[in-house]
């Protein structure tokens, strides 16, 4: 089974960070994730996580440091989930894809019903407390 190439944005605004709930009728809906999507075809994962927060949030960030990279398997299909740090620089936050968003304390990421591929990045985020 083919593998599909996710980007997501740890995106922190001071000691919080993004939580985004997905739209019920979406793929996992009402799970919690870090915002992002699929990588494109030779698009780069920074430029692919740039559009997607655009397209879903429009938002803008700056992209630093990769973070960690979980593959998950689910079901149907099999993700690879490749999490970047971004600081937060400013959103309208028109909701495309969610229905509610949240900023969170690292301790209480585990307390939201997150994508199953999200739990090891919120677990690893709290471990190092910050990265
Ligand atoms: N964006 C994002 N997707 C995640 C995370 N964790 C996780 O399992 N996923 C899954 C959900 C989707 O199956 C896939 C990302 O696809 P997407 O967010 O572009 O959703 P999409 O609209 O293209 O997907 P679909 O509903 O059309 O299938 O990865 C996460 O933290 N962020």
């Amino acid at each position: 089974m083919d593998t599909v190439r996710v980007v997501c944005g740890i995106i922190f605004k001071e000691d919080k960070i993004l939580l985004c709930r997905r739209k019920a009728e979406k793929s996992l809906g009402g799970y919690w994730e870090f915002p992002g999507g699929k990588v494109e075809p030779d698009e780069s994962e920074g430029d692919a996580l740039k559009r997607e927060l655009r397209e879903e949030l429009s938002m803008q960030v700056e992209i630093n440091n990769h973070f960690k990279t979980i593959t998950h398997q689910y079901e149907n299909v099999q993700i690879e989930l490749i999490a970047y740090g971004c600081k937060f620089i400013q959103a309208d936050f028109v909701l495309i894809d969610h229905n509610e968003i949240q900023w969170v304390k690292n301790t209480d990421l585990l307390s939201f019903n997150l994508a199953p591929a999200d739990v090891p990045i919120a677990k690893t985020l709290i471990a190092k407390r910050k990265y």
